[in-house]
């Protein structure tokens, strides 16, 4: 059931604001792609764009190579799940569920019966077996959505497109609903679009995330691509925690305060630069080449690990770095640092 879904050169403006530019990637069968952005970048106008809510300027968007704008809505068949719960109130679980399979024109229509197995099916897949007589006023958040979910699949859609689904739930529902969420693609295998603000949701669920920045692509892959190897400053600074250096590149180096303190592999660069680095990438060393001095300013608590901020001259913000050994040095300590991964930009 699942279809090839191509974005082909999508463009939109509203008034004389472009939210898309230029916008091109395919999203495979049964893949689950996140669009990742701040606030603006253009992630719900491209879901629309998909469901056909909103039409393009330029660009196409294809289901396995059909151009959408010759289907209807209907045939279209578009899970859509929003952030907040677009339930109908006066119905209960089980109808809100079999809507979409009640709505269909009578000829397509399933029989009771049949809409009462999958009804069935569904409420097993999402574990709500036994509250479908409920009312979604009776059910807490992370339930309503998971109903809304299953009133999206019922009607098998060819593309499920999700709209920050758990943007409304706490901290822990969340991380409960992600990783039920993960495994339930896992087995339903719908071709998945999945906007969020959040980078960790995206970088734990999605199969690849797209990062979009002020209505065009960032950059596409895989979670550990695009956290790993950030093709621009911007992916770096996005998506985890980083360090930003002023540096200068010379002779395959990049110097900091007149120091060499990494070797620059983008032989290309040279003059003033930034340098990249994330907390997890600085190590405390005793000495030697390549190595920044400075003052331990602070030490705090960030989950597992314990984060340093260390005082730099010349660095007007803290360089911090996360601390691997169970020894720290004192704050008011002086320490020799080595950087051992960064990105130059
Ligand atoms: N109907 C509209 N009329 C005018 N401008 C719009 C409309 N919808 C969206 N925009 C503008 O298009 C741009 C992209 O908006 P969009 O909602 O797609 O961003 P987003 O990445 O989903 O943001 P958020 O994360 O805040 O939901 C924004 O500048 C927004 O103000």
């Amino acid at each position: 059931m699942s279809v090839t879904l191509v974005i082909d050169q999508a463009e939109k403006q509203f008034d004389i604001y472009p939210a898309l530019r230029g916008v091109s990637f395919t999203v495979e069968p049964g893949e689950l792609m996140a669009l990742l952005g701040p606030s603006g970048s253009g992630k719900t106008t491209l879901l629309r764009a998909i469901a056909g809510l909103e039409q393009l300027d330029h660009g196409r968007v294809l289901f396995d190579d059909v151009d959408t704008r010759r289907l209807s809505l209907r045939e279209r068949r578009i899970g859509f799940v929003f952030q907040s719960y677009a339930l109908f109130k006066n119905m209960n679980v089980f109808e809100n569920i079999a809507f979409g399979l009640r709505a269909r024109p009578r000829a397509k229509r399933p029989a009771e019966a049949d809409i009462r197995r999958r009804v069935g099916d569904l409420l097993d897949l999402v574990q709500l077996a036994g509250l479908e007589k409920r009312f979604p006023a009776q059910l807490s958040g992370g339930q309503r959505q998971r109903v809304a979910l299953a009133r999206a699949l019922a009607i098998e859609p060819s593309v499920l497109l999700l709209d920050e689904p758990f943007g409304a739930l706490d901290a822990k529902v969340r991380k409960d609903l992600r990783s039920w969420l993960r495994e339930l693609h896992g087995r339903t295998g719908h071709t998945t679009v999945f906007v969020t603000h959040d980078q960790e949701e995206a970088l734990e669920l999605a199969d690849r995330v797209a990062i979009l920045n002020l209505g065009a692509i960032e950059q596409i892959g895989s979670p550990d691509a695009v956290y790993d190897q950030p093709e621009s400053a911007f992916v770096c600074e996005f998506l985890g925690e980083t360090n930003k250096l002023p540096v200068h590149i010379a002779g395959g180096q990049a110097f900091f305060e007149d120091m060499p303190v990494f070797r620059s592999n983008g032989q290309n660069h040279l003059g003033p630069a930034s340098l990249y680095v994330r907390p997890q990438h600085i190590k405390l060393v005793d000495n030697g080449p390549l190595s920044l001095q400075g003052v331990v300013a602070h030490i705090r608590r960030n989950g597992a690990i314990r984060r340093l901020e260390v005082a730099v001259k010349g660095y007007a913000r803290r360089l911090e770095l996360d601390l691997a050994s169970a020894v720290a040095p004192a704050v008011g300590e002086r320490v020799a640092m080595k950087i051992t991964a960064g990105h130059i930009f």
